[in-house]
Order: structure tokens, then C-alpha cells, then sequence
């Protein structure tokens, strides 16, 4: 008989159906935002040639016919220096405990070394979990330099993840070019177990839309001062909130006796948004307001812009910025700057 449907996939909710949770680990730059909106196709995570941006577990979602995957980008994992640093670690463990596979992140253009292997300790502990190899940023070294990286690779995982056999997989990858994007998804799909959906499908993000907003507006803040505000500058979205706002156009035309002016009143949905940036000292305070306040104007339009983008509302974008002094060692602080969740 001749089939002229298509291939058949399994229904949602039917056998066959593969669900689960990934986290996409790897040291600080190594991609692991990039690759988390290659996999998801939307902004989701923040990126930046910073390193240490990612503070927040930011998750995405691949739907498919077939499976899909609630990816978990992990701030990027690193031996503790402060109170923050310990914090993040924390967070990171306590991520890796609740998902189906790891994908470690290893850039292809840097040599493995004490932080990847620090990681890799990490994730030995893990028990069960499968670890697949992603050597990331592919793009930017040769061929022959990319057999050689997936041999090194190969035998760290050999080495540090003996127990688990080494790695479960090894796939190199590029979210730039998009060079095996697809692969890694169905890749990373094949350890996840057999389950409905776990989402529905127009929930590209479950993280609430105030942690996504507050990370654009930190970002759009940064974007200046990479080198003076490294790491003292935190956004909380105190107050958001979507309203209808009467919208009154105008329109100049000829009626034939003369000119008439027609006045139309639509409704059009804005979003208001009311937000500290929080510093921690009163100088960066000055460096982030600017003179006449023109650089706190900048960092509004830059931010209202994105943010525009994620919600799809007009946007009403108010900015105050505050000092929390050394916030990032105090942990009352920390709680008021938004990581009461740590
Ligand atoms: N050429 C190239 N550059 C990449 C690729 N993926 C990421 N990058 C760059 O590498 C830098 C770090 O990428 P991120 O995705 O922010 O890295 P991360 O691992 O999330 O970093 P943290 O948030 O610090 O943990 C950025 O400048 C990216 O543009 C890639 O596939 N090719």
C-alpha cells in the first residue's frame, strides 16, 4: 500500500512522547547562554563577552513532535569568591540534582583546563545523570583543530567521569553559524525519559516575565560600563503591571469645504514597569545616572526597546537607581535585591 501521509508522531501525550529537564553547564563564556537561545530560538537568556552575566536559572523550552526539552541555563560555574559566588555554586548543585542530563559546555577555541576540570568534578558526583560533551563555539577553529579538541575531550571524560563510562556523547556545535544546533536537541532529547509534555506549547519560558524584564534592563545598564560595574550592578522589577491606555489619533482631511479634523480613540495595552537598579556604592550610583541624568535616559530607551520586544505591549519604563552597599557579601542585601530565592 502507499502511505502519502506524513511520518506519524507520536501524539503529545502518547507513548513515544520523550519529556524532561537538561541543564547546560560549563565555565563562565563558555556559550552557554548563546547556545541555550540558539537551541530555543528566542531571547530567553542573556548574553554578553562578559563573563558571569547568567545570575539567574533562566530555563527554555524545545517543543517538538517528539520530545521536549526544558533547558536550564545555569550561571556560570566557578570556584567561590563571594558570599554571591558561594550562592551561585549552591544554585548550580542544587539544579543538577533535578535534571535528566547535563550538556557541559567546553569552547573549542580554549584548551580544558582548571575551571572546566573543577566542573567536571562536580558533575561527577551526580549519580545517574548522563553528561554529553558540547564543544561549543566550533566556528572559530579549523577542522583539524576541532578533531583534536573532541580527543581531549574525549579523554577528560574518560579520566574525571570513569564511573559513568566518560562522556555519554560528544557533539561539537556552533549557536553562531548554527552548526549542529539541531543535532545537540535531538542529541540531548535521547536521555530524557518517555512523558507527556510538560509544558504547553506557547510557553516558550516559564521564568516570570519580571526576572526576564529585570535582566534586560540590567544588560541594556551594563552595556556601558562592562569594566567599571562588573559585577555590583542588580536590577529589581518592583512593580509591573498591564493597563489599556486611550489612545487618540488624529487625522487632518478635506471635506470638501474645507479642512476638518477627525479625532479616533483606540484602545492599545501598555505595559508599566517600575525598577531599581541597584549599585553599590554612591560614585557608580553617579556613573550609572550620568550627567543630567542623560546616561539613565539611555540605559530606559535601550531597555524599554527590548523590552517592548519580549512582552509585544508598549511600555512604560521608570528607572530609579539605588545604592545597596556591598550587597554582594551582605545577604540581607541580597534578599532586597531580589535573590530571596537562594
Ligand atoms: N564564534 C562564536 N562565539 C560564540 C559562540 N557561542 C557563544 N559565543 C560568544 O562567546 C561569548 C560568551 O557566550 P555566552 O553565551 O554569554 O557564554 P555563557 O557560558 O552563557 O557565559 P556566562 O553567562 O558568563 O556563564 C559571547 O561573546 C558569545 O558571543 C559560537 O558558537 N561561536
Amino acid at each position: 500500500m502507499n502511505d502519502h501521509h506524513a511520518p506519524q508522531h507520536p501524539a503529545d501525550n502518547a507513548p513515544g512522547y520523550r519529556a524532561g529537564f537538561i541543564s547546560l553547564v560549563g565555565r563562565p563564556n563558555a556559550g552557554k547562554s548563546t547556545l541555550t537561545n540558539a537551541l530555543v530560538g528566542t531571547k530567553v537568556a542573556i548574553t554578553s563577552s562578559k563573563p558571569q552575566t547568567t545570575r539567574r536559572v533562566l530555563r527554555g523550552i524545545i517543543s517538538t513532535e517528539d520530545y521536549q526539552l526544558i533547558l536550564v541555563d545555569t550561571p556560570g560555574l566557578h570556584r567561590p569568591r563571594t558570599l554571591l559566588g558561594e550562592k551561585l555554586n549552591d544554585l548550580v548543585a542544587e539544579t543538577l540534582a533535578g535534571v535528566d542530563a547535563v550538556g557541559l559546555c567546553l569552547p573549542a577555541d580554549e584548551t580544558i583546563g582548571p575551571g572546566d576540570r573543577f566542573i567536571v568534578t562536580q558533575l561527577s558526583y551526580l549519580k545517574d545523570t548522563p553528561v554529553i560533551a558540547l564543544v561549543t563555539k566550533a566556528d572559530k577553529v579549523t577542522k583539524q583543530h576541532l578533531g583534536e579538541k573532541l580527543l581531549h575531550v574525549q579523554a577528560l571524560g574518560d579520566e574525571m567521569l570513569a564511573e559513568h563510562g566518560g562522556f555519554a556523547e560528544l557533539v561539537p556545535v556552533s549557536a553562531l553559524t548554527d552548526f549542529q544546533v539541531d543535532t545537540v536537541a535531538t542529541v540531548l532529547a535521547n536521555y530524557v525519559p518517555e512523558s507527556p509534555k510538560l509544558y504547553p506549547d506557547d510557553e516558550l519560558t516559564d521564568e516570570a516575565d519580571t526576572v526576564m524584564v529585570a535582566e534586560l534592563i540590567r544588560e541594556a545598564a551594563l552595556e556601558d560600563f562592562r569594566d567599571e560595574l562588573p559585577h555590583s550592578l542588580a536590577v529589581v522589577v518592583e512593580e509591573m503591571s498591564l493597563r489599556e491606555r486611550d489612545e487618540e489619533t488624529t487625522a487632518q482631511h478635506d471635506a470638501g469645504d474645507g479642512q476638518r479634523t477627525s479625532r479616533r480613540h483606540t484602545k492599545a495595552p501598555i505595559t508599566d514597569v517600575y525598577a531599581a537598579i541597584y549599585v553599590e556604592r554612591d560614585s557608580q550610583k553617579a556613573i550609572v545616572i550620568g550627567t543630567k541624568a542623560a546616561q539613565l535616559r539611555t540605559i530606559g530607551a535601550r531597555a524599554r526597546a527590548e523590552i517592548e520586544k519580549l512582552l509585544g505591549t508598549k511600555v512604560y519604563l521608570d528607572l530609579r537607581v539605588k545604592v545597596a552597599k556591598e550587597w554582594q557579601r551582605d545577604p540581607k542585601q541580597m534578599r532586597r535585591v531580589g535573590f530571596e530565592d537562594l
